[in-house]
């Protein structure tokens, strides 16, 4: 689908805005330090203006390998990569508002943590413009010709400002627009909706914050959003219609508002279903405008209904298309999976597996999600049922992080028959060594030769996860309420403190 956007401001980005006499990007103002005289930042646009060779290769940009970053740490031979980009600071040293000290914390290596933890919002790409070497490459082998994006060249960039809760920055490519919102802390809810205009909107820490931008051209639909849960970015990636460079991204708007949680039912269609278990189905919906939303974790959606006169609502966990991939056709990025079990006694279960393709459900917007991820290097997930959900998000980040050492899922369930996507985990134990599922059922067959019983105290223990190493354990618990008392209580019982486990409310 492609959609036009009504046209819209075509002015040249500006390239940056000064930063403020006073306050500090971290709120404490004895952060920043006196700068010599002649080294404010005029001084240094000055200097980039003067012809001289900052980036110290002559201006011509040279793949830089891990060890060959490594080699420059020193105060008078000074680099750094900032997201894949590699810049010689030695010459900004002293133009360093934060001073040449903390500089140097980044300085040999890739900084774009530290440099996001610190002040994700400061427009490097515009300060240290002549100062880019060339692009960081992971493989010290590489040693083919030297990638120069042109397009890169010829990348726009706005909106710094520090007071906001959410700071936006952008850069093109020929077909690509990318759009990056910084965030503070927490973890962010995006919405994207591509109408007369693009509207972004971020949910975060008690804040909204909407981004309206009338496009300088059109773009395809869906997007692509990407939120990295470290950090709190959040990436938009819009496919542009007709390849190019754009002069600007267009008219923009920007406003923050304490976020009122507003539910916004709408209709979406269902576009596809298919059968997990013989119980359990997986229903894709989409929205019937362009809109892409994003399920962080922990996030859930209410379904509403009116069911024999009576105004019914429940709430799902979205899943994920870790373990699924194989369902999803690649167009459907903006699209809504929710995996409902039905119950005889559940009239919202029993309504949503009645509905066939094209018919429509009434959904909110997402809301909640954890306030933060821990950084435990053992993960231990207890899912029992259709709890299994939100396990599957945790699934993804976790293995997706370097730090993690180990995660353990405990999945419970009736008999064989209600495990869901067994050979999809199964597969990934397989091909992770860090992974591990073990299977308990309370009424196996005959056949089952795997675990059978119930969560209990032994069970834990056989299952190691109440051993001395338990101090960095974490354990994510999801299921029917009984289940989700009864491992905190157990958990309890084994001495894991109240910050060792977070349990989803089914
Ligand atoms: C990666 C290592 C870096 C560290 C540890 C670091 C640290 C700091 C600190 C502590 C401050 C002052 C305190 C504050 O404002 O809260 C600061 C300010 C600043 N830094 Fe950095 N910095 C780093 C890299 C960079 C780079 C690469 C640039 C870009 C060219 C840069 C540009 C600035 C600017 C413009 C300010 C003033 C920001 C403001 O007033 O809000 N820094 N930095």
């Amino acid at each position: 689908m492609s959609i036009k956007s009504s046209g819209g401001g075509l002015s040249i980005p500006k390239m940056m805005e000064p930063p403020q006499s006073s306050g500090s990007a971290t709120g404490n103002p004895r952060n920043k330090v006196a700068l010599k005289p002649g080294h404010s930042l005029m001084d240094w646009v000055r200097l980039g203006n003067s012809g001289v060779d900052l980036s110290g290769v002559g201006g011509v940009p040279q793949n830089v390998t891990i060890s060959q970053l490594a080699a420059h740490n020193k105060r008078n031979d000074a680099w750094l990569a900032i997201r894949g980009k590699v810049y010689n600071v030695t010459k900004y040293m002293d133009f360093h508002p934060g001073g040449d000290d903390e500089l140097m914390r980044g300085v040999g290596k890739d900084a774009t943590e530290l440099f996001n933890q610190v002040h994700a919002w400061v427009n490097y790409e515009s300060l240290l413009h002549k100062c880019y070497v060339g692009r960081l490459v992971y493989s010290d082998s590489n040693s083919g010709p030297p990638i120069i994006n042109k397009a890169n060249n010829l990348i726009g960039k706005l909106f710094i400002k520090k007071d906001k809760c959410v700071t936006m920055d952008w850069y093109q490519q020929m077909s690509s627009i990318n759009l990056q919102f910084f965030t503070r802390g927490g973890i962010p809810q995006t919405r994207v909706s591509l109408d007369k205009e693009l509207t972004v909107s971020i949910r975060v820490g008690g804040m909204s914050h909407v981004t309206r931008i009338v496009l300088e051209d059109s773009v395809s639909w869906p997007c692509k959003v990407r939120t990295n849960y470290d950090s709190g970015k959040v990436e938009v990636l819009l496919n542009k219609s007709q390849p190019g460079i754009w002069r600007s991204l267009g008219q923009q708007q920007h406003n923050d508002s304490t976020d009122k949680q507003d539910t916004m039912f709408q209709p979406m269609e269902i576009v596809y279903i298919s059968q997990v278990t013989h119980n359990t189905k997986l229903v894709f919906l989409r929205h019937k405008k362009c809109v892409l939303d994003s399920f962080p974790i922990g996030s859930s959606v209410q379904v509403q209904a009116n069911l024999e006169g009576e105004e019914v609502v429940r709430s799902y966990t979205p899943v994920v298309p870790a373990l699924h991939t194989d369902l999803i056709a690649s167009e459907w990025r903006d699209y809504l999976c929710l995996m409902v079990k039905e119950y005889a006694k559940g009239a919202m279960s029993r309504h949503i597996c009645s509905k066939t393709v094209k018919e429509n459900l009434t959904v909110g917007h997402p809301v909640g999600s954890l306030s933060s991820l821990p950084c435990n290097t053992h993960l231990i997930l207890l899912a029992a049922g259709t709890g299994f959900t939100p396990m599957v998000q945790i699934i993804q980040w976790g293995l997706g992080r370097k730090k993690l050492v180990s995660m353990s899922l405990v999945f419970f369930n009736v008999s064989e028959r209600d495990i869901i996507w067994k050979d999809q985990l199964d597969r990934l134990a397989n091909s992770d060594s860090r992974f591990t599922v073990t299977y308990v059922l309370s009424a196996p067959s005959d056949e089952w030769s795997g675990k059978s019983g119930r969560l209990s105290l032994d069970l834990l223990r056989e299952l190691q996860l109440a051993n001395e190493k338990k101090l960095d354990n974490f354990v994510f618990v999801c299921g029917p309420l009984a289940f989700n008392q009864l491992a905190q209580k157990l958990l309890g019982e084994i001495n894991y403190t109240d910050d060792q486990f977070y349990i989803f409310q089914g």
